[in-house]
Parts: structure tokens; sequence; C-alpha cells
């Protein structure tokens, strides 16, 4: 017989399913995401760290879970949330069910739940605490106060705890996958990666063109980088609030101190608006999904982009140093800027898509092209 589990909010809302992961609680923000695939990609996606995501797709679990699709190592999100899990996984790739795999990482996941209602409520409440327990001994009231206990994302620095604890130099299998590089030797460019919490498919994306890439600690002080003589500085997507990322901003302030090319993404994004001097928000409910059109205002192209934030940057507060690039054609938050000053831009989505359409992949190249720029100017 199926176990059973519930999901209780703070709002004191109960769905009652069954367990499709391992036994135990979990609390954390609930989330919706709208990607029709990707659920592997979702899960260990480091921004959603101190994260439950509910996918408003029905059928997840259809194509089972394989080692390479992983975006990190672990899966950071804390709780899976949907309607259904198939019996039957089929895929040529599949190695192991989704059911299996959360219980062999001890996340917890429910099933069986409608989740167009937890949806409808989270768009008219805003993302919420929830809490999820499965097993024996289910407590309503006790979820219910673990879900009101939970201190919510803001002023949460987490991109200290998803980082990593040494710098290294990427490589994966890298070398041989990608198509045209098969030693580090061949790479033009070395780009120092900041890691926030960053998702393999960028440094694929960044390796990809070029890039020979070291990743750095989130806590690496612009000084230690510097020192690597970078031709091209990332800052990486990531958990939490980017407010409190203090010394995140100290170093990226540093670093635009120099004339060194520098790309971020997401959270990378946020930490460079604030290292320019505007401020970020806490959004409603954000923005979790892979269809969302988004506007390049000086082109006024409209690009479908993937999209995984709660904390967006304030348009009210850009100094003259920054311009608006992309704004969500969603709600018209603010999705990529640029400095006027300065070789450093950034956007709010992920360019890198996995999972998700690949139209904002280019800003990759134009990162690229920046570098060359840079070093064009400094053989000059
Ligand atoms: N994907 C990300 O980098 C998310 C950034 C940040 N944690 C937010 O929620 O807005």
């Amino acid at each position: 017989m199926a176990t059973s589990a519930i999901l209780a909010l703070e709002d004191g809302t109960v769905f009652k399913g069954v367990s499709i992961g391992a036994d135990g609680s979990s609390t954390a923000e609930v989330v919706f995401n709208t990607s029709m695939t990707g659920y592997q990609e979702i899960l260990t996606d480091p921004s959603y760290a101190r994260q439950m995501v509910t996918l408003t797709y029905p059928h997840i679990g259809n194509t089972g879970v394989n080692s390479e699709d992983e975006e990190s190592n672990k899966i950071w999100c804390d709780g899976l949330i949907i309607r259904d899990l198939p019996l039957v996984a089929s895929s040529w790739r599949s190695q192991e069910s989704l059911d299996t795999y959360l219980k062999r990482k001890g996340v917890v996941g429910i099933a069986d739940i409608d989740t167009r209602k937890l949806t409808r409520i989270l768009r008219e409440k805003g993302a919420l605490a929830g809490c999820i327990m499965a097993g024996e001994n289910l407590d309503e009231a006790t979820a219910i106060a673990a879900a009101k206990a939970f201190p919510g994302l803001k002023g949460m620095d987490l991109a200290k705890e998803v980082t990593v604890e040494k710098a290294y130099e990427w490589t994966e299998s890298t070398w041989d996958l990608v198509k045209g590089h098969t030693t580090p030797e061949t790479f033009e460019f070395h780009v120092v990666a900041y890691d926030y919490g960053v998702k393999r498919n960028i440094l694929r994306m960044l390796v990809e063109r070029g890039c020979r890439l070291t990743v750095v600690p989130a806590t690496t002080p612009a000084s230690d980088v510097l020192a690597m003589n970078p031709d091209g500085i990332f800052l990486s997507n990531g958990p939490g609030d980017p407010e409190p990322c203090d010394y995140a901003i100290q170093a990226i302030k540093e670093i635009l101190d120099t004339q060194i090319p520098v790309f971020g993404i997401c959270l990378g994004h946020q930490l460079l608006a604030l290292a320019s001097g505007a401020k970020t928000k806490k959004m409603k409910f954000g923005h979790h999904g892979a269809n969302h059109p988004v506007q390049a205002i000086e082109k006024g192209t409209v690009m479908i982009t993937s999209q995984n934030h709660g904390f967006a940057v304030d348009e009210d507060t850009l100094p003259a140093t920054l311009v608006m690039t992309h704004k969500s054609l969603f709600d018209g938050s603010l999705q990529g800027i640029a400095r006027t000053d300065k070789s450093a831009f950034s956007f709010q989505g992920h360019p890198e898509a996995s999972p998700g359409p690949h139209d904002v992949a280019p800003l990759f190249d134009q990162f690229i092209e920046n570098i060359k720029a840079s070093k064009a100017s400094n053989k000059a």
C-alpha cells in the first residue's frame, strides 16, 4: 500500500496525498514552476535551496532520471509536489525512476494532490511556506505550525551554504564532451566563475565558447580572483536573498574598479545590480518556468526564456551607471541590465536554460565578444 504524505501551508491549508520520496518532513518556501519538462534539472538546481517546487504539468516522472541531467551533485530543492507519478518510467536514457531517486537522495515528495488548487493559492497569496510530512504518524497541526515558523527567504544568505569549499578548474569530462576542444590548452580565454550555486549547463556553455574555467567559492575576495589574471569574470545563479551577500557585493564592487568584462546570471545579476548601487526586492510569487516572454528593449525582439527567481532588481532604483536592457512581458519587471561605464552586464532569467528554450543563449556570445574586445584593447 502507498505511504501517505501531507503538505501543510502556513495559511492552514492541508493537502493529503501519497509519498513519492523519503520518509520524514521538510519545511521550505513553496513555489510553482510551469515547465513541462526538466524535473530532474529543476530538482538539482542549487537556486532551489530552501524551496519546494510544485510542477503545474500534471504527469511528472515519465522519463525517469539519469546521471547526465543533473545540474549539480545533489537535489537542493527541499521537496517535490506533483499531481501524478506515472507507474512506468520510459526513456532510453532512464537509469532510475523518479521516486527511487528521491528516496535514495533522502528528499521528501508528495503526489496525488490538486496542484491546480495549490498553484491558485500561491498565485493569489504569493509564495507561502509549506511543510511536507511523509511516512507514519502524520500530524496536520505540527505540519501547519512548522510552516508558520519558517522565517521566509527574505534576509537569507544561502549562496554561502551551497557554494564549493575550494577553487577548482572545471572539467566534468567536458574536454571531450565539447566539440572542438579536447584539451584545456586549446582554450582561448580564462574565465573565473563565482559559484553562488552554479548550474552545470552554464559552465558547459562557457567551455563551448572557448573558456578555461576556474570556479571559485562565493566568499572569495576580489584580490584572489584578480591575482588569477582572468580575461572575464562570471557571476552565477544561486539561492536566497541577494541583499545579505555583502561579501559578494564588496568583491564585485572591487572587480568593477578594473576593466575586466563581467557577466552575471540571476543571483549574479542581482548582485551586479546591488554592487552598482541599485536595490532588489522580493517578488510576490516570482518567476519559475520555461515559457516566459522577455523583451530585449533596444532591439524590440522577444525571447522565450527559462526563469527561476523570487527576488528582482527594482527598476526605480537604477543609478545613472545602469541601463535596463530587458524586461519581462508577463509583469513588466526588470530582466537585464548593463553598466554604461564598464564592460559588465547581466540577465535575470536563465540563458543556459536546462530546462527550457535556447533563445537567450546569445548572451554568452556577447560575453565572449566583450572579452575579445577587452583583450584587443589591452594589446593596443
Ligand atoms: N536562480 C537564481 O539565481 C535565483 C536568484 C535568487 N535566489 C532569487 O530567488 O531571485
